[in-house]
C-alpha cells in the first residue's frame, strides 16, 4: 500500500470520501457505507444471526517474514477492546516470525510452505472457528497486516460499525505513507472493477485491514487467491447485499517502494486483482443469463 493509493480519497477525510459517492449512506455524519442503494445486490441485506452485546473479536494476522514487526503488532492487537484472541498465521516464513509472535502472546499456526495471503486468511478463520465457543456468538474477524507494529491498535475503530450492525465489513482507510512508491495503477484498476460490479467506489480497494462477521466471511469464501482477496471479497459481499464501510484509521505500515522488488510486488497484485475480477465478471454474466432463461421459461 502506498501514499498514492492512500491519497486517492483517503488523505481526504471520511466526509470528503463520502461526498464523492452519490450512493453512500452516512454513519452519524462521518463516512459512507455501500448500502443505499446497492444497485446490483441480488438479495436484500442478509439478516444478522450473531449479534450479542458480549460479542468478542479475533484478530487474524497473516504474516510472511515479519519477525521485525510482528511482536509490536501482536502486543498492540491485544489492546484492542473486545479482542480475546490474537492469531498469527505464519505463511511459510523463512525467518522466525512464529517464535517472535508466540513470545509476544499470540496463538500461532504455520503453513509449512508459503501459500499467499488469502490462504493464510482462510487458515486463520478456520482456526478461530475451532476456538469459538458453541454457546456464544462466533467472534468477529479482524484481519490486519503483520507490519503495522504499534499502530495496529488503531484498527480498533473497525470493530464498532460491525458490532453495532451498521455494516457487515468495515475497511480501514489509511493516511498517506512515507516512502510509498505506487502510482495508483493497481488501486485504480481495482477501484474501477469494484465499481463496475457493485456500484460502490471504495477509496482504498486494496486495504486489507478489515473487520467482518463470521457470516459475511463465510459468504465471501472461497476467497480470491493471493493479492486478489480484498477486491474479490468486496465484490462478493456487496453483490450478496452485505454492507461495507470505510473507516479512517491512523495506521503505518511498510509500504512498497519504487525499487525492483516493489514493482514486482505491484505486478503480482495487478495479476491477482485481474484474476479475481475476471472470475467475478464471468459469474455475473452467467447469473444474468440463467436469470433470463428462468424468466422466459
Ligand atoms: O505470501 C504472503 C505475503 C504476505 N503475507 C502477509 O500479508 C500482509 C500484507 O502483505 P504486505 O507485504 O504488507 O503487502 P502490501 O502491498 O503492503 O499490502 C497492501 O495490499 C495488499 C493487497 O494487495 C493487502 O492485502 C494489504 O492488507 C495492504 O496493506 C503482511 O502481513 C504479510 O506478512 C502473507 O501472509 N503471505
Ligand atoms: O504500493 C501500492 O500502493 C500498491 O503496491 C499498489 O500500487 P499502485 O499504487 O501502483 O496501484
Amino acid at each position: 500500500m502506498n501514499a498514492d493509493k492512500n491519497s486517492q480519497g483517503s488523505s481526504s477525510t471520511g466526509r470528503q470520501a463520502d461526498a464523492e459517492r452519490p450512493s453512500g449512506a452516512r454513519i452519524g455524519s462521518a463516512y459512507a457505507t455501500s448500502s443505499v442503494p446497492n444497485p446490483v445486490a441480488r438479495t436484500p441485506r442478509p439478516e444478522r444471526t450473531d449479534r450479542t452485546h458480549r460479542q468478542r473479536v479475533a484478530v487474524v494476522i497473516p504474516a510472511k517474514d515479519e519477525s521485525r514487526r510482528i511482536a509490536a503488532t501482536v502486543r498492540a492487537a491485544k489492546a484492542i477492546p473486545h479482542v480475546d484472541l490474537v492469531l498469527v498465521v505464519d505463511d511459510g516464513s523463512d525467518d522466525n516470525t512464529q517464535d517472535v509472535a508466540r513470545d509476544a502472546g499470540a496463538v500461532v499456526v504455520r503453513h509449512s510452505h508459503n501459500r499467499g495471503k488469502a490462504a493464510a486468511m482462510e487458515t486463520g478463520a478456520a482456526v478461530v472457528a475451532m476456538r469459538d465457543a458453541a454457546d456464544r456468538a462466533p467472534r468477529l474477524l479482524l484481519f490486519i497486516d503483520g507490519d503495522l507494529a504499534e499502530t495496529a491498535v488503531n484498527t480498533a475503530p473497525l470493530v464498532a460499525p460491525v458490532l453495532d450492525g451498521v455494516a457487515d465489513v468495515a475497511i480501514a482507510l489509511l493516511p498517506p505513507q512515507v516512502g510509498a512508491g505506487g502510482r495508483g495503477i493497481v488501486v485504480g484498476a481495482a477501484r474501477r472493477a469494484i465499481h463496475s460490479l457493485t456500484g460502490w467506489t471504495p477509496t482504498q480497494p486494496l486495504s486489507g485491514m478489515r473487520c467482518l462477521t463470521r457470516q459475511a466471511f463465510e459468504a465471501a469464501t472461497p476467497l480470491a487467491r493471493g493479492w486478489g482477496v480484498e477486491a474479490g471479497m468486496t465484490i462478493d459481499l456487496l453483490r450478496q447485499g452485505y454492507v461495507a464501510v470505510e473507516v479512517p484509521c491512523d495506521l503505518r505500515h511498510r509500504p512498497s517502494g519504487t525499487d525492483f522488488r516493489g514493482q514486482m510486488h505491484r505486478a503480482a497484485q495487478y495479476r491477482d486483482v485481474q484474476l479475481a475480477v475476471a472470475a467475478r465478471r464471468t459469474k455475473a454474466v452467467a447469473g444474468r443469463v440463467s436469470g433470463k432463461k428462468s424468466v422466459t421459461r
